[in-house]
């Protein structure tokens, strides 16, 4: 059978790696290990997310570069203090041809080392700020772990933005509006809820000042996932980098002096397309969200047998060829399936594995009342709908379907936030697939213990039990809607029943990818 052979809710990892090969969106790179090809159908995804985002942020002013993709280890050293924590998951060229190079050069596994030296070269007055540049590409890292189609490759497209400012504030303000779009990717393009909020100290990027994120959350295990990522880099990287304007406003008297400047740098992957295919994805295969799914309607001719004629078959697919262009002109983008030899049964299988929002069956009968039968892909409803009607009820049902899928999902996510003010009712919370929200001191030290405390040990499980004892909880955010009652300073004690600080914030914690 071409359908999927192992169930979601049973085995997801096995589910998952079945759906994105079957639905022929990915395939494994079998030369070297990690590594994964994008199919058409991925492809369609990603680039309507970056002509998506890069409208957005032409309205930001930012403009768009490429540099090189090989870093120096001069240009690494400058930032030395952060990277060697990633230095295992560098690449490495150190051959051309037979000939070693003098100097070994990295590839980029982001591109700060490479973008600012540049930047210090560029940006010399107050009047060359704000810089902003952003780059589409692809990054290289040798992850350690066990890699997975779109969640953790060793080389994966993304964008990375870098941006230049006079001020902590102007800096902070682009922050937030990239956040803001990135938060827009998934809840108006790929239908997913997004917690925004900010990482913690331990969860930053090392790098930085701060780092916001969007974060998602997966039903089927209960886990939290980073979605996307900005950064306010303060004015470490300006530091490291020598990147200085002048003073455009010396107090009277002062002689000249130079100001670093304040950075941002933001990134979001295709890693959002993982996201998706996880949340939405069911045991007949994907499910697309209408407004990113290449072919929103596919039409099937039913009810043509040995029986009809080859008149009435050839005027029958005349019919369909109407039923597309009516929806082509209604800015749908419709195809039928006229493949010989296959019963419509097997065709609906293999659009329901691709994950097509909307089927349409044709035929005879059908036509003789001027209707199409359609099955929605989300939740299977079938229905019927005069021609007369198509050019103006296929696209209202494309959005509902599109709004269907989201107001689902953050329904489900929503009821998994659980707060919680009591640290007995965590590991529970987490076993019943939740993520938490809990008063917390915001320590890095404290995060390692509640990791510590939350983690299964192996004497828990039962002598023999070959599962490997629970993962522990990891913060994923310090969401930026607080709940109820609001954390007052010097009140609420943190909920680390081995910590005696007193909690700054709610906290969102999770098991987590
Ligand atoms: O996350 C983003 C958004 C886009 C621009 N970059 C930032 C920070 C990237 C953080 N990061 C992430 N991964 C890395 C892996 C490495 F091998 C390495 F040398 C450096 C890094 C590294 O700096
Ligand atoms: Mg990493």
């Amino acid at each position: 059978i071409i359908g999927i052979t192992v169930s979601k809710a049973e085995n997801f990892s096995g589910w998952y790696q079945e759906v994105v090969l079957k639905a022929e969106m990915i395939e494994y790179y079998n030369e070297i290990s990690g590594f994964f090809i994008l199919r058409p159908s991925s492809m369609y995804i990603w680039n309507t997310i970056r002509k998506w985002f890069q409208e957005r942020i032409e309205a930001l002013d930012v403009e768009e570069a490429s540099f090189p993709m090989f870093l120096s280890s001069k240009s690494l050293e400058k930032e030395k203090d952060h990277v060697e924590g990633f230095a295992p998951e560098l690449a490495w060229v150190t051959k051309a041809g037979d000939k070693d190079l003098e100097v070994p050069v990295a590839v980029r596994p982001t591109s700060e080392a490479v973008m600012y030296p540049y930047y210090s070269k560029w940006i010399r007055s107050h009047r060359d700020l704000p810089l902003r540049l952003n780059q589409w590409n692809s990054v290289v890292r040798w992850e350690a772990k066990q890699t997975t189609p779109f969640l953790r490759a060793r080389e994966f497209l993304w964008q990375e933005g870098h941006t230049a400012h006079l001020t902590e504030e102007l800096a902070g303000e682009e922050v937030l509006q990239i956040l803001e779009l990135y938060a827009g990717v998934y809840e108006q393009l790929l239908a997913v809820p997004v917690v925004r909020g900010r990482k913690t100290e331990k969860e930053k990027f090392a790098g930085g000042y701060y780092t916001t994120t969007v974060e998602g959350y997966i039903p089927s295990n209960g886990r939290g996932i980073q979605g996307a990522t900005s950064h306010c880099l303060g004015q470490n990287f300006s530091k490291m980098f020598d990147i200085t304007v002048e003073d455009p406003a010396p107090k009277a008297g002062d002689k000249a002096k130079h100001i670093h400047v304040w950075q941002n740098s933001w990134g979001l992957s295709t890693r959002v397309i993982g996201v998706m295919v996880m949340i939405h994805g069911d045991d007949k295969g994907l499910v697309l969200p209408p407004r990113i799914s290449k072919l929103q309607v596919v039409i099937i001719p039913v009810g043509i047998n040995k029986s009809t004629t080859p008149e009435d078959k050839a005027k029958h697919y005349d019919q369909l060829q109407e039923l597309k262009d009516t929806l082509k002109k209604a800015g749908v983008r419709a195809d039928y399936d006229i493949r010989d030899g296959y019963t419509p049964a097997w065709k609906f299988n293999d659009w329901e594995l691709k994950g097509v929002p909307l089927r349409l069956e044709y035929g005879p009968k059908d036509a003789a009342k001027s209707v199409v039968s359609f099955a929605r892909r989300d939740t299977g409803e079938k229905g019927t709908i005069s021609i007369s009607d198509l050019a103006k009820d296929i696209p209202a049902l494309l959005e509902t379907i599109q709004s269907d899928m989201y107001n689902k999902a953050e329904k489900s996510f929503r009821a998994h936030r659980i707060v919680i003010s009591k640290w007995e009712e965590v590991i529970p919370a987490l076993d019943a697939k939740n993520v938490v929200l809990i008063p917390h001191c915001l320590k890095e030290k404290c995060e390692d213990k509640v990791k510590d405390l939350t983690t299964g040990k192996q004497e828990d499980a039962e002598a023999g039990e070959m599962k490997a004892p629970s993962m522990g909880m990891k913060s994923l955010c310090i969401p930026f809607e607080q709940p109820e009652p609001k954390i007052v300073k010097g009140e609420t004690k943190c909920l680390n029943p081995e910590c005696e600080a007193f909690a700054e914030a709610w906290c969102m914690f999770g098991r987590s990818y």
